[in-house]
């Protein structure tokens, strides 16, 4: 999973993928493709499957149908380690951090060994200053908008080809939201990061992202660019 991909290759891509609980069908035939360096968002009301979809991407639950491909190559099946360590990160909604640990070693463990950590730390330093200043404070003593904070920079440690993110604005004040939309931003500049986000916080979503796409009861409802229609576009989808 280490060769480069051509640069046409969609980062990933989704073709048909069904997928639930037991006896709950959730993802109903989900087809996406999210190119090279793309921020996507992906919305959706509550219930609509998109933490399910990202958690079926990752392979913690078992796809029915369809086809996941992650640069050209199909990735149903394969050990989340794998994945990980080629290159795909995955900031969680419902997942703390350790929470009797420093925010040093919460971030030290973000990579496979110590090579590289001193540069790692300084560029998500760079992000959230406020990290370097509170290195030995435990994660779980954070305020909810710095624990999301570090959740983003723990993704970013890796320096991931390809970033998964849950709903991180929810609950959060503008300013941090602010600080979280420009360290995506920055990253997807500076490393060509690809960003598939999920998010119900249209403001943020359309403040960084250059597509969407609307997840309604499993299905994509509607898709499209980042422009001057799609805060009505989506709202109304939002809002039904
Ligand atoms: N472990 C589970 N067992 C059974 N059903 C589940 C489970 N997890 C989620 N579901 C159901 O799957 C559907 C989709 O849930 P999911 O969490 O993917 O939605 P979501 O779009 O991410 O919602 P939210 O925005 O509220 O986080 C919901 O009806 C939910 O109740």
């Amino acid at each position: 999973m280490s060769d480069p991909a051509p640069a046409d290759t969609a980062v990933l891509s989704l073709d048909g993928v069904t997928s639930g609980y037991g006896p709950i069908s959730v993802l109903q035939g989900v087809s996406l493709a999210i190119r090279p360096g793309e921020i996507f968002a992906l919305m959706g009301k509550n219930g609509m499957g998109k933490t399910t979809l990202l958690k079926t991407i990752l392979g913690a639950i078992r796809a029915r149908g369809g086809r996941i491909d992650y640069r050209g190559r199909p990735i149903l099946g394969a050990d989340p380690r794998a994945l990980v360590e080629s290159g795909i990160a995955y900031a969680p909604q419902d997942q703390p951090l350790f929470q009797d640990i420093s925010i040093r070693d919460n971030l030290r463990l973000a990579l496979q060994g110590d090579r590289q950590l001193g540069a790692a730390l300084d560029r998500v330093y760079g992000h959230f200053p406020f990290l370097r200043d509170r290195l030995g404070q435990k994660a779980g003593t954070l305020s909810g908008g710095e624990q999301k904070m570090l959740i983003i920079a723990r993704a970013l440690m890796m320096q991931p080809k390809l970033l998964l993110i849950d709903e991180i604005s929810e609950g959060l004040q503008p300013t941090v939201v602010a600080r979280i939309a420009q360290a995506l931003r920055q990253e997807r500049e500076s490393r060509g990061t690809t960003i598939l986000l999920v998010e119900q916080n249209l403001r943020f979503a359309l403040d960084v992202a250059d597509r969407w796409a609307v997840l309604k009861l499993g299905a994509i409802e509607d898709a499209g660019a980042v422009d001057d229609g799609a805060h009505d576009r989506i709202l109304r989808h939002l809002q039904i």
